[in-house]
């Protein structure tokens, strides 16, 4: 006996995009949900690919990802968009501490959300970096991305993590999960009205 959630997971991979500026932690995110350890990382150039089954206790426990992280670098930008196309969901990480560049993460942020093929596109923003001090908050980070203005139909969760040690990921992803499921039911139901 499954409920929506595991039957969801019986059938089919999500297919995930991880975007956010160069050195906001990725890869280290990419590598800690596939190995459950640290590794190393140098800069994308292109991207990274991993098949991933998801850990933890919570809703998505045993869910198999098909996750792409894009390199963050700004020559490497343009190839956010056709890689964010009809995706079920977004992870946009943040450096936490790069406080300067957060306009730049703000700007890049809401040009992806706005684009139409992502409408009603699932966000889970990663502030990542958070054993660091003078790391911001998720309050200040929700503000200062200005998530309040992101389209109206964009479903998001702000989680503070570090992906050095993995803190916060899993609950982030619970909580990426519980939206994809939720928006794929409200779509389903559209459908039905006649
Ligand atoms: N202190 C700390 N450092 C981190 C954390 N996550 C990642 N890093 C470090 O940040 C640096 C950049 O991490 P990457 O994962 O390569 O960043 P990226 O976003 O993939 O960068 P690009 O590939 O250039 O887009 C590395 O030195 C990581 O070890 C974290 O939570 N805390
Ligand atoms: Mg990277």
């Amino acid at each position: 006996m499954g409920n929506s959630f595991t039957n969801l997971g019986a059938f089919q991979s999500l297919h995930i995009v991880m975007l956010g500026l160069d050195s906001a932690g990725k890869t280290t995110v990419l590598y800690r949900l596939k190995f459950n350890e640290f590794v190393n990382t140098v800069p994308t150039i292109g991207f990274n690919t991993e098949k991933i089954r998801l850990g933890g206790a919570g809703a998505s426990r045993g869910i198999s990802c098909h996750f792409w992280d894009v390199g963050g670098q700004e020559k490497l930008r343009p190839l956010w968009k056709p890689y964010s196309r009809c995706t079920d969901g977004i992870v946009y990480v943040v450096d936490s501490v790069d406080a300067e560049r957060l306009e730049e993460a703000r700007t890049e942020l809401h040009k992806i959300t706005r684009s139409v093929e992502n409408q009603g596109t699932p966000l889970l923003v990663i502030a990542n970096k958070q054993d660091l001090p003078r790391a911001l908050d998720v309050g200040e980070i929700e503000k200062q991305l200005a998530l309040s203005e992101l389209p109206p139909s964009t479903p998001f969760h702000v989680q503070p993590s570090c992906a050095i040690i993995g803190e916060g990921l899993e609950e982030g992803m619970d909580k990426l999960y519980e939206m994809i499921v939720k928006r794929r039911k409200s779509l389903k139901q559209k459908k039905k009205r006649p």
